[in-house]
């Protein structure tokens, strides 16, 4: 779906990019992870042919980009930072426009395919007060409505849940595995951890312009070789496990082990009474901590002393 090879971009003395070989498949919901300027609003840029690259290749739904990039983007959806709109207009007006600039179907279907956008991303109660007036949240479901309006077979985000309360950022995961799971690849830019772990499939973890990390988010998420276990009987548990108890906090347990089944039979056979047992994996944070050298611009910079708010 994407895929890029040695991918570099230098402004200057600066290295934003720094050959990335990015490997997005059909299907994925790929989440590109960083923090603030280590690159990704740069590298979507290049894979949408708006920034050229200083070296490398780019291959988006199997054609070379920036050359041909004119074949790809009818067939994309894509939000950049700030999405562009007519202020003066509202967004069903913009919508309008937008899908009559572009090979997007016949005329007489174009209202229901803006009503299908902006229903999809909440919208559909919008007045007709201008794009001006909306709340940054609002432009953001706008700038995905955009995106959609086309039934794209890739969508390219950057930082799409940017400007949204926990409840729009819950209706926009939402809205994205639907998509995903009705067959749409989407590759999503965010510095936001719980954002990608919770949404996506796979992960790749850029840091300083490189990227240190690309693999599937379940293959990244490795075993500790614990399995937390829920007990009515805690303390009937703890006298069977034979000391590889690690760590008691009331009824819940985390035992060194690596078989939940096994230790299942294990306890139940024993009489012991099981509420819940899994497997303990590593969280994808401490996975990019292990990855990534610290982030110098993290949010350092505003709480220095004397640094501005
Ligand atoms: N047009 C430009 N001219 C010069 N330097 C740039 C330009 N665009 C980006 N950079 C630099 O390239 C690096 C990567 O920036 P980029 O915006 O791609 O990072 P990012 O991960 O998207 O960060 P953010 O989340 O803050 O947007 C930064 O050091 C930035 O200052």
């Amino acid at each position: 779906m994407i895929k890029t090879h040695g991918l570099t971009k230098r402004y200057g003395r600066t290295l934003a990019v720094d050959g990335v070989d990015l490997d997005v498949r059909p299907g994925d919901r790929y989440g590109f992870l960083g923090p603030n300027g280590s690159g990704k609003t740069t590298m979507v840029r290049m894979l949408l042919g708006l920034v050229y690259a200083t070296s490398g290749e780019i291959e988006v739904l199997g054609e070379p980009v920036p050359r041909r990039v004119h074949r790809v983007l009818p067939r994309i959806g894509a939000l950049v930072e700030g999405p562009a709109a007519y202020p003066h207009l509202s967004g069903r007006r913009n919508l309008k426009l937008l899908d009559a600039a572009g090979p997007g179907g016949p005329r007489r279907t174009r209202k229901s395919r803006v009503e299908d956008a902006l229903a999809a991303v909440g919208l559909s109660g919008v007045d007709s007060r201008p794009v001006r007036a909306y709340s940054l949240g609002m432009r953001q479901r706008l700038g995905l409505a955009s995106a959609l309006l086309r039934k794209p077979e890739l969508l390219i985000l950057d930082e799409p849940t940017n400007g949204l309360d926990p409840r729009g950022i819950h209706e926009i995961r939402d809205l994205l595995i639907q998509l995903n799971e009705a067959g749409t690849t989407v590759f999503l830019s965010s510095h936001l951890l719980a954002e990608v772990e919770q949404l996506c499939t796979r992960v790749g973890v850029v840091d300083k312009g490189k990227l240190v990390l690309q693999d599937e988010l379940t293959a990244v998420r490795t075993p500790t070789g614990r399995v937390l276990v829920d007990s009515p009987d805690p303390a009937a548990a703890v006298a069977l496990l034979d000391g590889r108890l690690e760590h008691r906090d009331g009824s819940r347990l985390v035992v060194r082990h690596d078989d939940p089944a096994a230790l299942n039979a294990q306890l139940v056979g024993g009489g012991v009474r099981v509420a819940g047992i899994t497997e303990q994996r590593r969280t994808l944070e401490e996975v990019v901590l292990e990855v990534t050298t610290s982030s110098a611009d993290r949010i350092d910079g505003a709480s220095r002393p004397g640094a501005a708010p």
